[in-house]
């Protein structure tokens, strides 16, 4: 087992600040930095925080590329619960990555083979430089659930309902979140040069714990970040049980 980095930071501020400084970091260092983000309530203050920094600093992204872990099928671009939004919410409306460098999957393709072979294929040709990840409560990692194989590429998905049960929160009742999505998938993830992964509350706990314990197993997706060479791993006190 590699023993990844951990950074225990007290506040989610703090995780947020300290993942944000890292991304920062790597920017500064390689112009064209090819970014794999993610979604969901725990990035966001990171990404806040790294617009900030880019901002302050008037970095220069003209050449950055950036690819998301995952879409809801059956959502559009224009749909407000889709990734898609949620990343221009959150970070593209506030700086400026080139709009042809910013790669998401698209959950509405009419050839979803097409489209997850394609996207899989750009990831290869580009190479990601460092990959966002949060955790759900069940140890899954962008979309992939427990069982989804540690060989798998990117991939037409099935949530289970606990995902959709902890993501029906935002929308506006359960029966309106989309039962599958597109997603990287784990083999996709280990390409990464360098992987940051951010738990933090308490609700989190158990899967870090799970994490941290060590075992790896296809029961619980995230555990095949000890197999990677490169990984930070950012909690704050309550995911940590303090
Ligand atoms: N596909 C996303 C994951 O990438 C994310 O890590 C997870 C946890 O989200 P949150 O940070 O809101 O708990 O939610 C979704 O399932």
């Amino acid at each position: 087992m590699t023993k990844f980095t951990e950074v225990k930071a007290s506040t989610y501020a703090e995780m947020s600040r300290e993942a944000a400084k890292i991304i920062f970091d790597d920017l500064k260092a390689k112009k064209d930095t090819v970014l794999g983000l993610a979604t969901g309530s725990t990035p966001e203050g990171m990404y806040d925080a790294l617009s900030t920094m880019i901002n302050e600093a008037d970095l220069d992204l003209s050449e950055v590329t950036t690819f998301n872990l995952d879409e809801y099928v059956g959502l559009d671009e224009g749909n407000d619960q889709s990734y898609h939004y949620f990343m221009d919410k959150n970070l593209f409306s506030k700086i400026d990555v080139p709009k042809e460098n910013i790669h998401i999957l698209n959950g509405v393709a009419d050839d979803i083979e097409k489209e997850v072979k394609e996207y899989e294929a750009l990831i290869d040709e580009k190479g990601i430089d460092i990959q966002v990840l949060g955790i759900g409560r069940n140890g899954h990692i962008a979309f992939n659930e427990p069982g989804t194989s540690f060989d798998s590429l990117t991939h037409r998905v099935q949530l289970t309902d606990e995902t959709i049960e902890d993501n029906a929160r935002f929308f506006e009742k359960k029966e309106d979140v989309p039962t599958e999505a597109l997603s990287m998938g784990l083999a996709t993830i280990m390409k990464a040069k360098k992987i940051i992964l951010l738990i933090s509350g308490a609700n989190k706990q158990e899967a870090r714990d799970l994490f941290v314990s060590g075992e790896v197993s296809e029961d619980v997706p995230v555990s095949i970040l000890h197999n990677h060479p490169n990984v930070i791993l950012l909690t704050d006190s309550e995911a940590r049980g303090e």
